[in-house]
């Protein structure tokens, strides 16, 4: 592939390889796969069709073990995100190439963008104890929105399943999206580039209206980069009207046992972006997080990261933490 074609693509893997025969990974062959565009942005592709019928039956059965391979899939994440960095500054470097081909290839065995949403699914099943909408839907109508004469109009960004608010119909009309749409009525499309949606766009008419609710749960986290993760951020305070509200939920360890973020942390952060904190909660699993739109964003998500409020910094060295952590 051309360096330059190479350049334009998100750190993000959307979904990775193919030739793939169950059991013999060292036929797996990285094949860059011609890009899907998502309005004119080009996106990588990890072909995942091979290992259909693979993986997901055997994980249902053992949530522990469909949540460590989620957490081992973050972390190649965060690995490729690092190297594609790498690879945009020095496009020149030695064995980036290879090394982001081998993390393509580990992703693609396991199943890629595919398999990591489908396992995702399972853990919001009710028995696992549904999904986080179970948490911020009581708290709408704890606000009143249920009953305030129009339908709320919802974000829900990383959208699994179109199912999460459809009991909530009746009042809250939702918009889905996601990098990779798993169902029709998800739309396939990048957060990031809502505002930036050709006129042209099927999608348009449904962007151009304002959200009331913007819904970024455990998608953060999924980003590998902590300035993109800032960057998802700002964005939720662009989009939103004064007074709209956002939920945010990453994971507990996020919060709990990084060396780089914690609750106090992220309030800074977000009191910068304009938003004031109305709920959180904490389970034993995952932190919830309610803020409303309450003065209008001070930066702009081009800012270079040298100039960013935020940087990554030390706040508990206490061994064992992991580096989590969001750059705005
Ligand atoms: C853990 S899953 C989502 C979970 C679901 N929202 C939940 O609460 O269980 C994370 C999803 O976020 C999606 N995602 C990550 N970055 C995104 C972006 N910039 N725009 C749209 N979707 C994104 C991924 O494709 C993935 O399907």
């Amino acid at each position: 592939m051309p360096k330059a074609a190479r350049h334009k693509r998100r750190a993000v893997p959307i979904t990775a390889a193919h030739s793939l025969s169950p059991g013999t990974a060292t036929t797996v062959a990285a094949v860059p796969l011609p890009p899907i565009h998502v309005d004119g942005q080009e996106k990588i592709i990890i072909d995942t069709k091979p290992l259909a019928s693979l993986p997901l039956g055997k994980l249902g059965k053992s949530s522990t073990e469909t949540r460590r391979r989620i957490n081992h899939f973050h972390t190649l994440i965060k690995q490729y995100s690092k190297l594609a960095a790498l690879r945009s500054k020095d496009p020149a470097a030695p064995d980036l190439d290879l090394k982001i081909d081998a993390l393509s290839r580990e992703m693609a065995q396991m199943g890629g963008l595919d398999w990591y949403q489908k396992a995702s699914l399972l853990g919001q099943a009710k028995s696992r104890g549904g999904d986080t909408s179970r948490w911020l839907v009581p708290k709408l109508r704890d606000l009143g929105l249920h009953r305030h004469g129009k339908m709320l109009r919802l974000l829900d960004v990383g959208a699994l399943s179109r199912q999460n608010y459809v009991k909530e119909k009746a009042w809250i009309h939702v918009v889905s999206i996601d990098l990779n749409s798993q169902e029709p009525g998800i739309h396939q499309l990048d957060f990031l580039d809502i505002g930036s949606l050709p006129s042209s766009s099927s999608a348009y008419s449904e962007f151009a209206t304002p959200f009331d609710v913007i819904s970024l749960s455990l998608v953060v986290n999924f980003i590998g980069d902590a300035v993109t993760r800032g960057n998802m951020l700002k964005q939720a305070a662009r989009l939103l009207p004064l007074q709209g509200l956002l939920f945010l939920v990453l994971p507990l360890s996020c919060l709990t046992n990084s060396r780089y973020l914690d609750d106090d942390r992220l309030l800074a952060i977000m009191n910068h972006l304009g938003f004031e904190q109305i709920a959180i909660h904490h389970t034993a699993k995952l932190a919830h997080y309610l803020y409303r739109l309450a003065t209008r964003p001070v930066a702009s998500s081009s800012e270079p990261a040298a100039a960013a409020p935020f940087k990554k910094k030390l706040l508990h060295s206490s061994p064992g933490r992991n580096n989590f952590t969001i750059v705005v």
